[in-house]
């Protein structure tokens, strides 16, 4: 399906709007956005050629997204691990962490450890950053995003590539940063319009009237999935 552009300042207005007169509440935002990025590593990746998956858990919502999704892949059949240097405080993000570790699900540590595991896994998930990110990346993630920049690992990104300027695209440190998939979420950001590989839109939960009032196309999804592929546009 085609599709219209969110502005990143209007995707931040529009989360808030989901959250305030829209009745949801982020864990429920959260738990879908990373259900859809699961299922979209599960189309592209699945577990039978790809069960390894390093899952990068930046300090924001989109390292929430990314908590969210490695346990619906453990619960899909992968072997999830999970990089989380930078951990967020609250009821959230507490009990996405030890929901992870009630399923088993290893936390890998920083230095060598990280290092290692990029080099062993099958797929990397990328959800450092998302539509709040501004460069340039600060320690320990510049290294994190520079070894993504050259691996030969697929990486799937949740909402943006992480590195990339939200409206620019891959500029400066992350110009070599090109993942084989990105699952947007709520609508494509600006940036998207730059990407090349597969493209899903995710985050079942926008309303006609939300879409029509915000200028966005609502995902054509088909019966139970919760996500849809995009065509490249130019
Ligand atoms: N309606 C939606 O679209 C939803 C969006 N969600 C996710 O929420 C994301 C936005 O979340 P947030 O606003 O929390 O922000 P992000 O997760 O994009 O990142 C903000 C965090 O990154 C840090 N950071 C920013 N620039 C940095 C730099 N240069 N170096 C190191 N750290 C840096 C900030 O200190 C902050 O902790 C979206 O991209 C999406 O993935 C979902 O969780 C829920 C639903
Ligand atoms: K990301």
């Amino acid at each position: 399906m085609s599709y219209k552009i969110l502005a990143s300042t209007a995707a931040a207005a529009l989360d808030k709007e989901l959250m305030s007169t829209g009745g949801f509440s982020i864990f429920q935002l959260m738990e879908l956005a990373g259900l859809s990025v699961a299922q979209a590593v599960y189309k592209c990746y699945p577990p039978e050629t790809h069960p390894k998956v390093l899952v990068l858990a930046g300090p924001g919502n989109n390292g929430g997204d990314g908590l969210v999704a490695a346990r619906h892949l453990k619960l899909f059949g992968y072997n999830p691990k999970v990089y989380y240097p930078k951990k967020s405080k609250g009821e959230l993000f507490d009990g996405l962490q030890t929901q992870l570790k009630s399923f088993g699900v290893e936390f890998v540590g920083d230095g060598d450890e990280i290092r290692l595991e990029m080099q062993k896994t099958d797929q990397i998930l990328d959800a450092l950053f998302g539509f709040s990110f501004h460069p340039p990346i600060r320690a320990p993630f510049n290294e994190i995003v520079a070894i993504m920049s050259t691996t030969d690992k697929p990486v799937v990104s949740v909402d943006i590539p992480s590195g990339w300027d939200v409206d620019e695209g891959p500029t400066g440190e992350v110009e070599n940063f090109l993942p084989e998939v990105l699952v947007s979420l709520t609508a494509p950001k600006p940036c998207a319009k730059l990407f090349k590989g597969r493209h899903f839109l995710g985050g079942r939960f926008v309303s006609d009237e939300l879409a029509k009032k915000w200028d966005i196309s609502i995902g054509k999804y088909e019966g139970v999935d919760q996500v849809v592929e995009l065509e490249r546009q130019t």
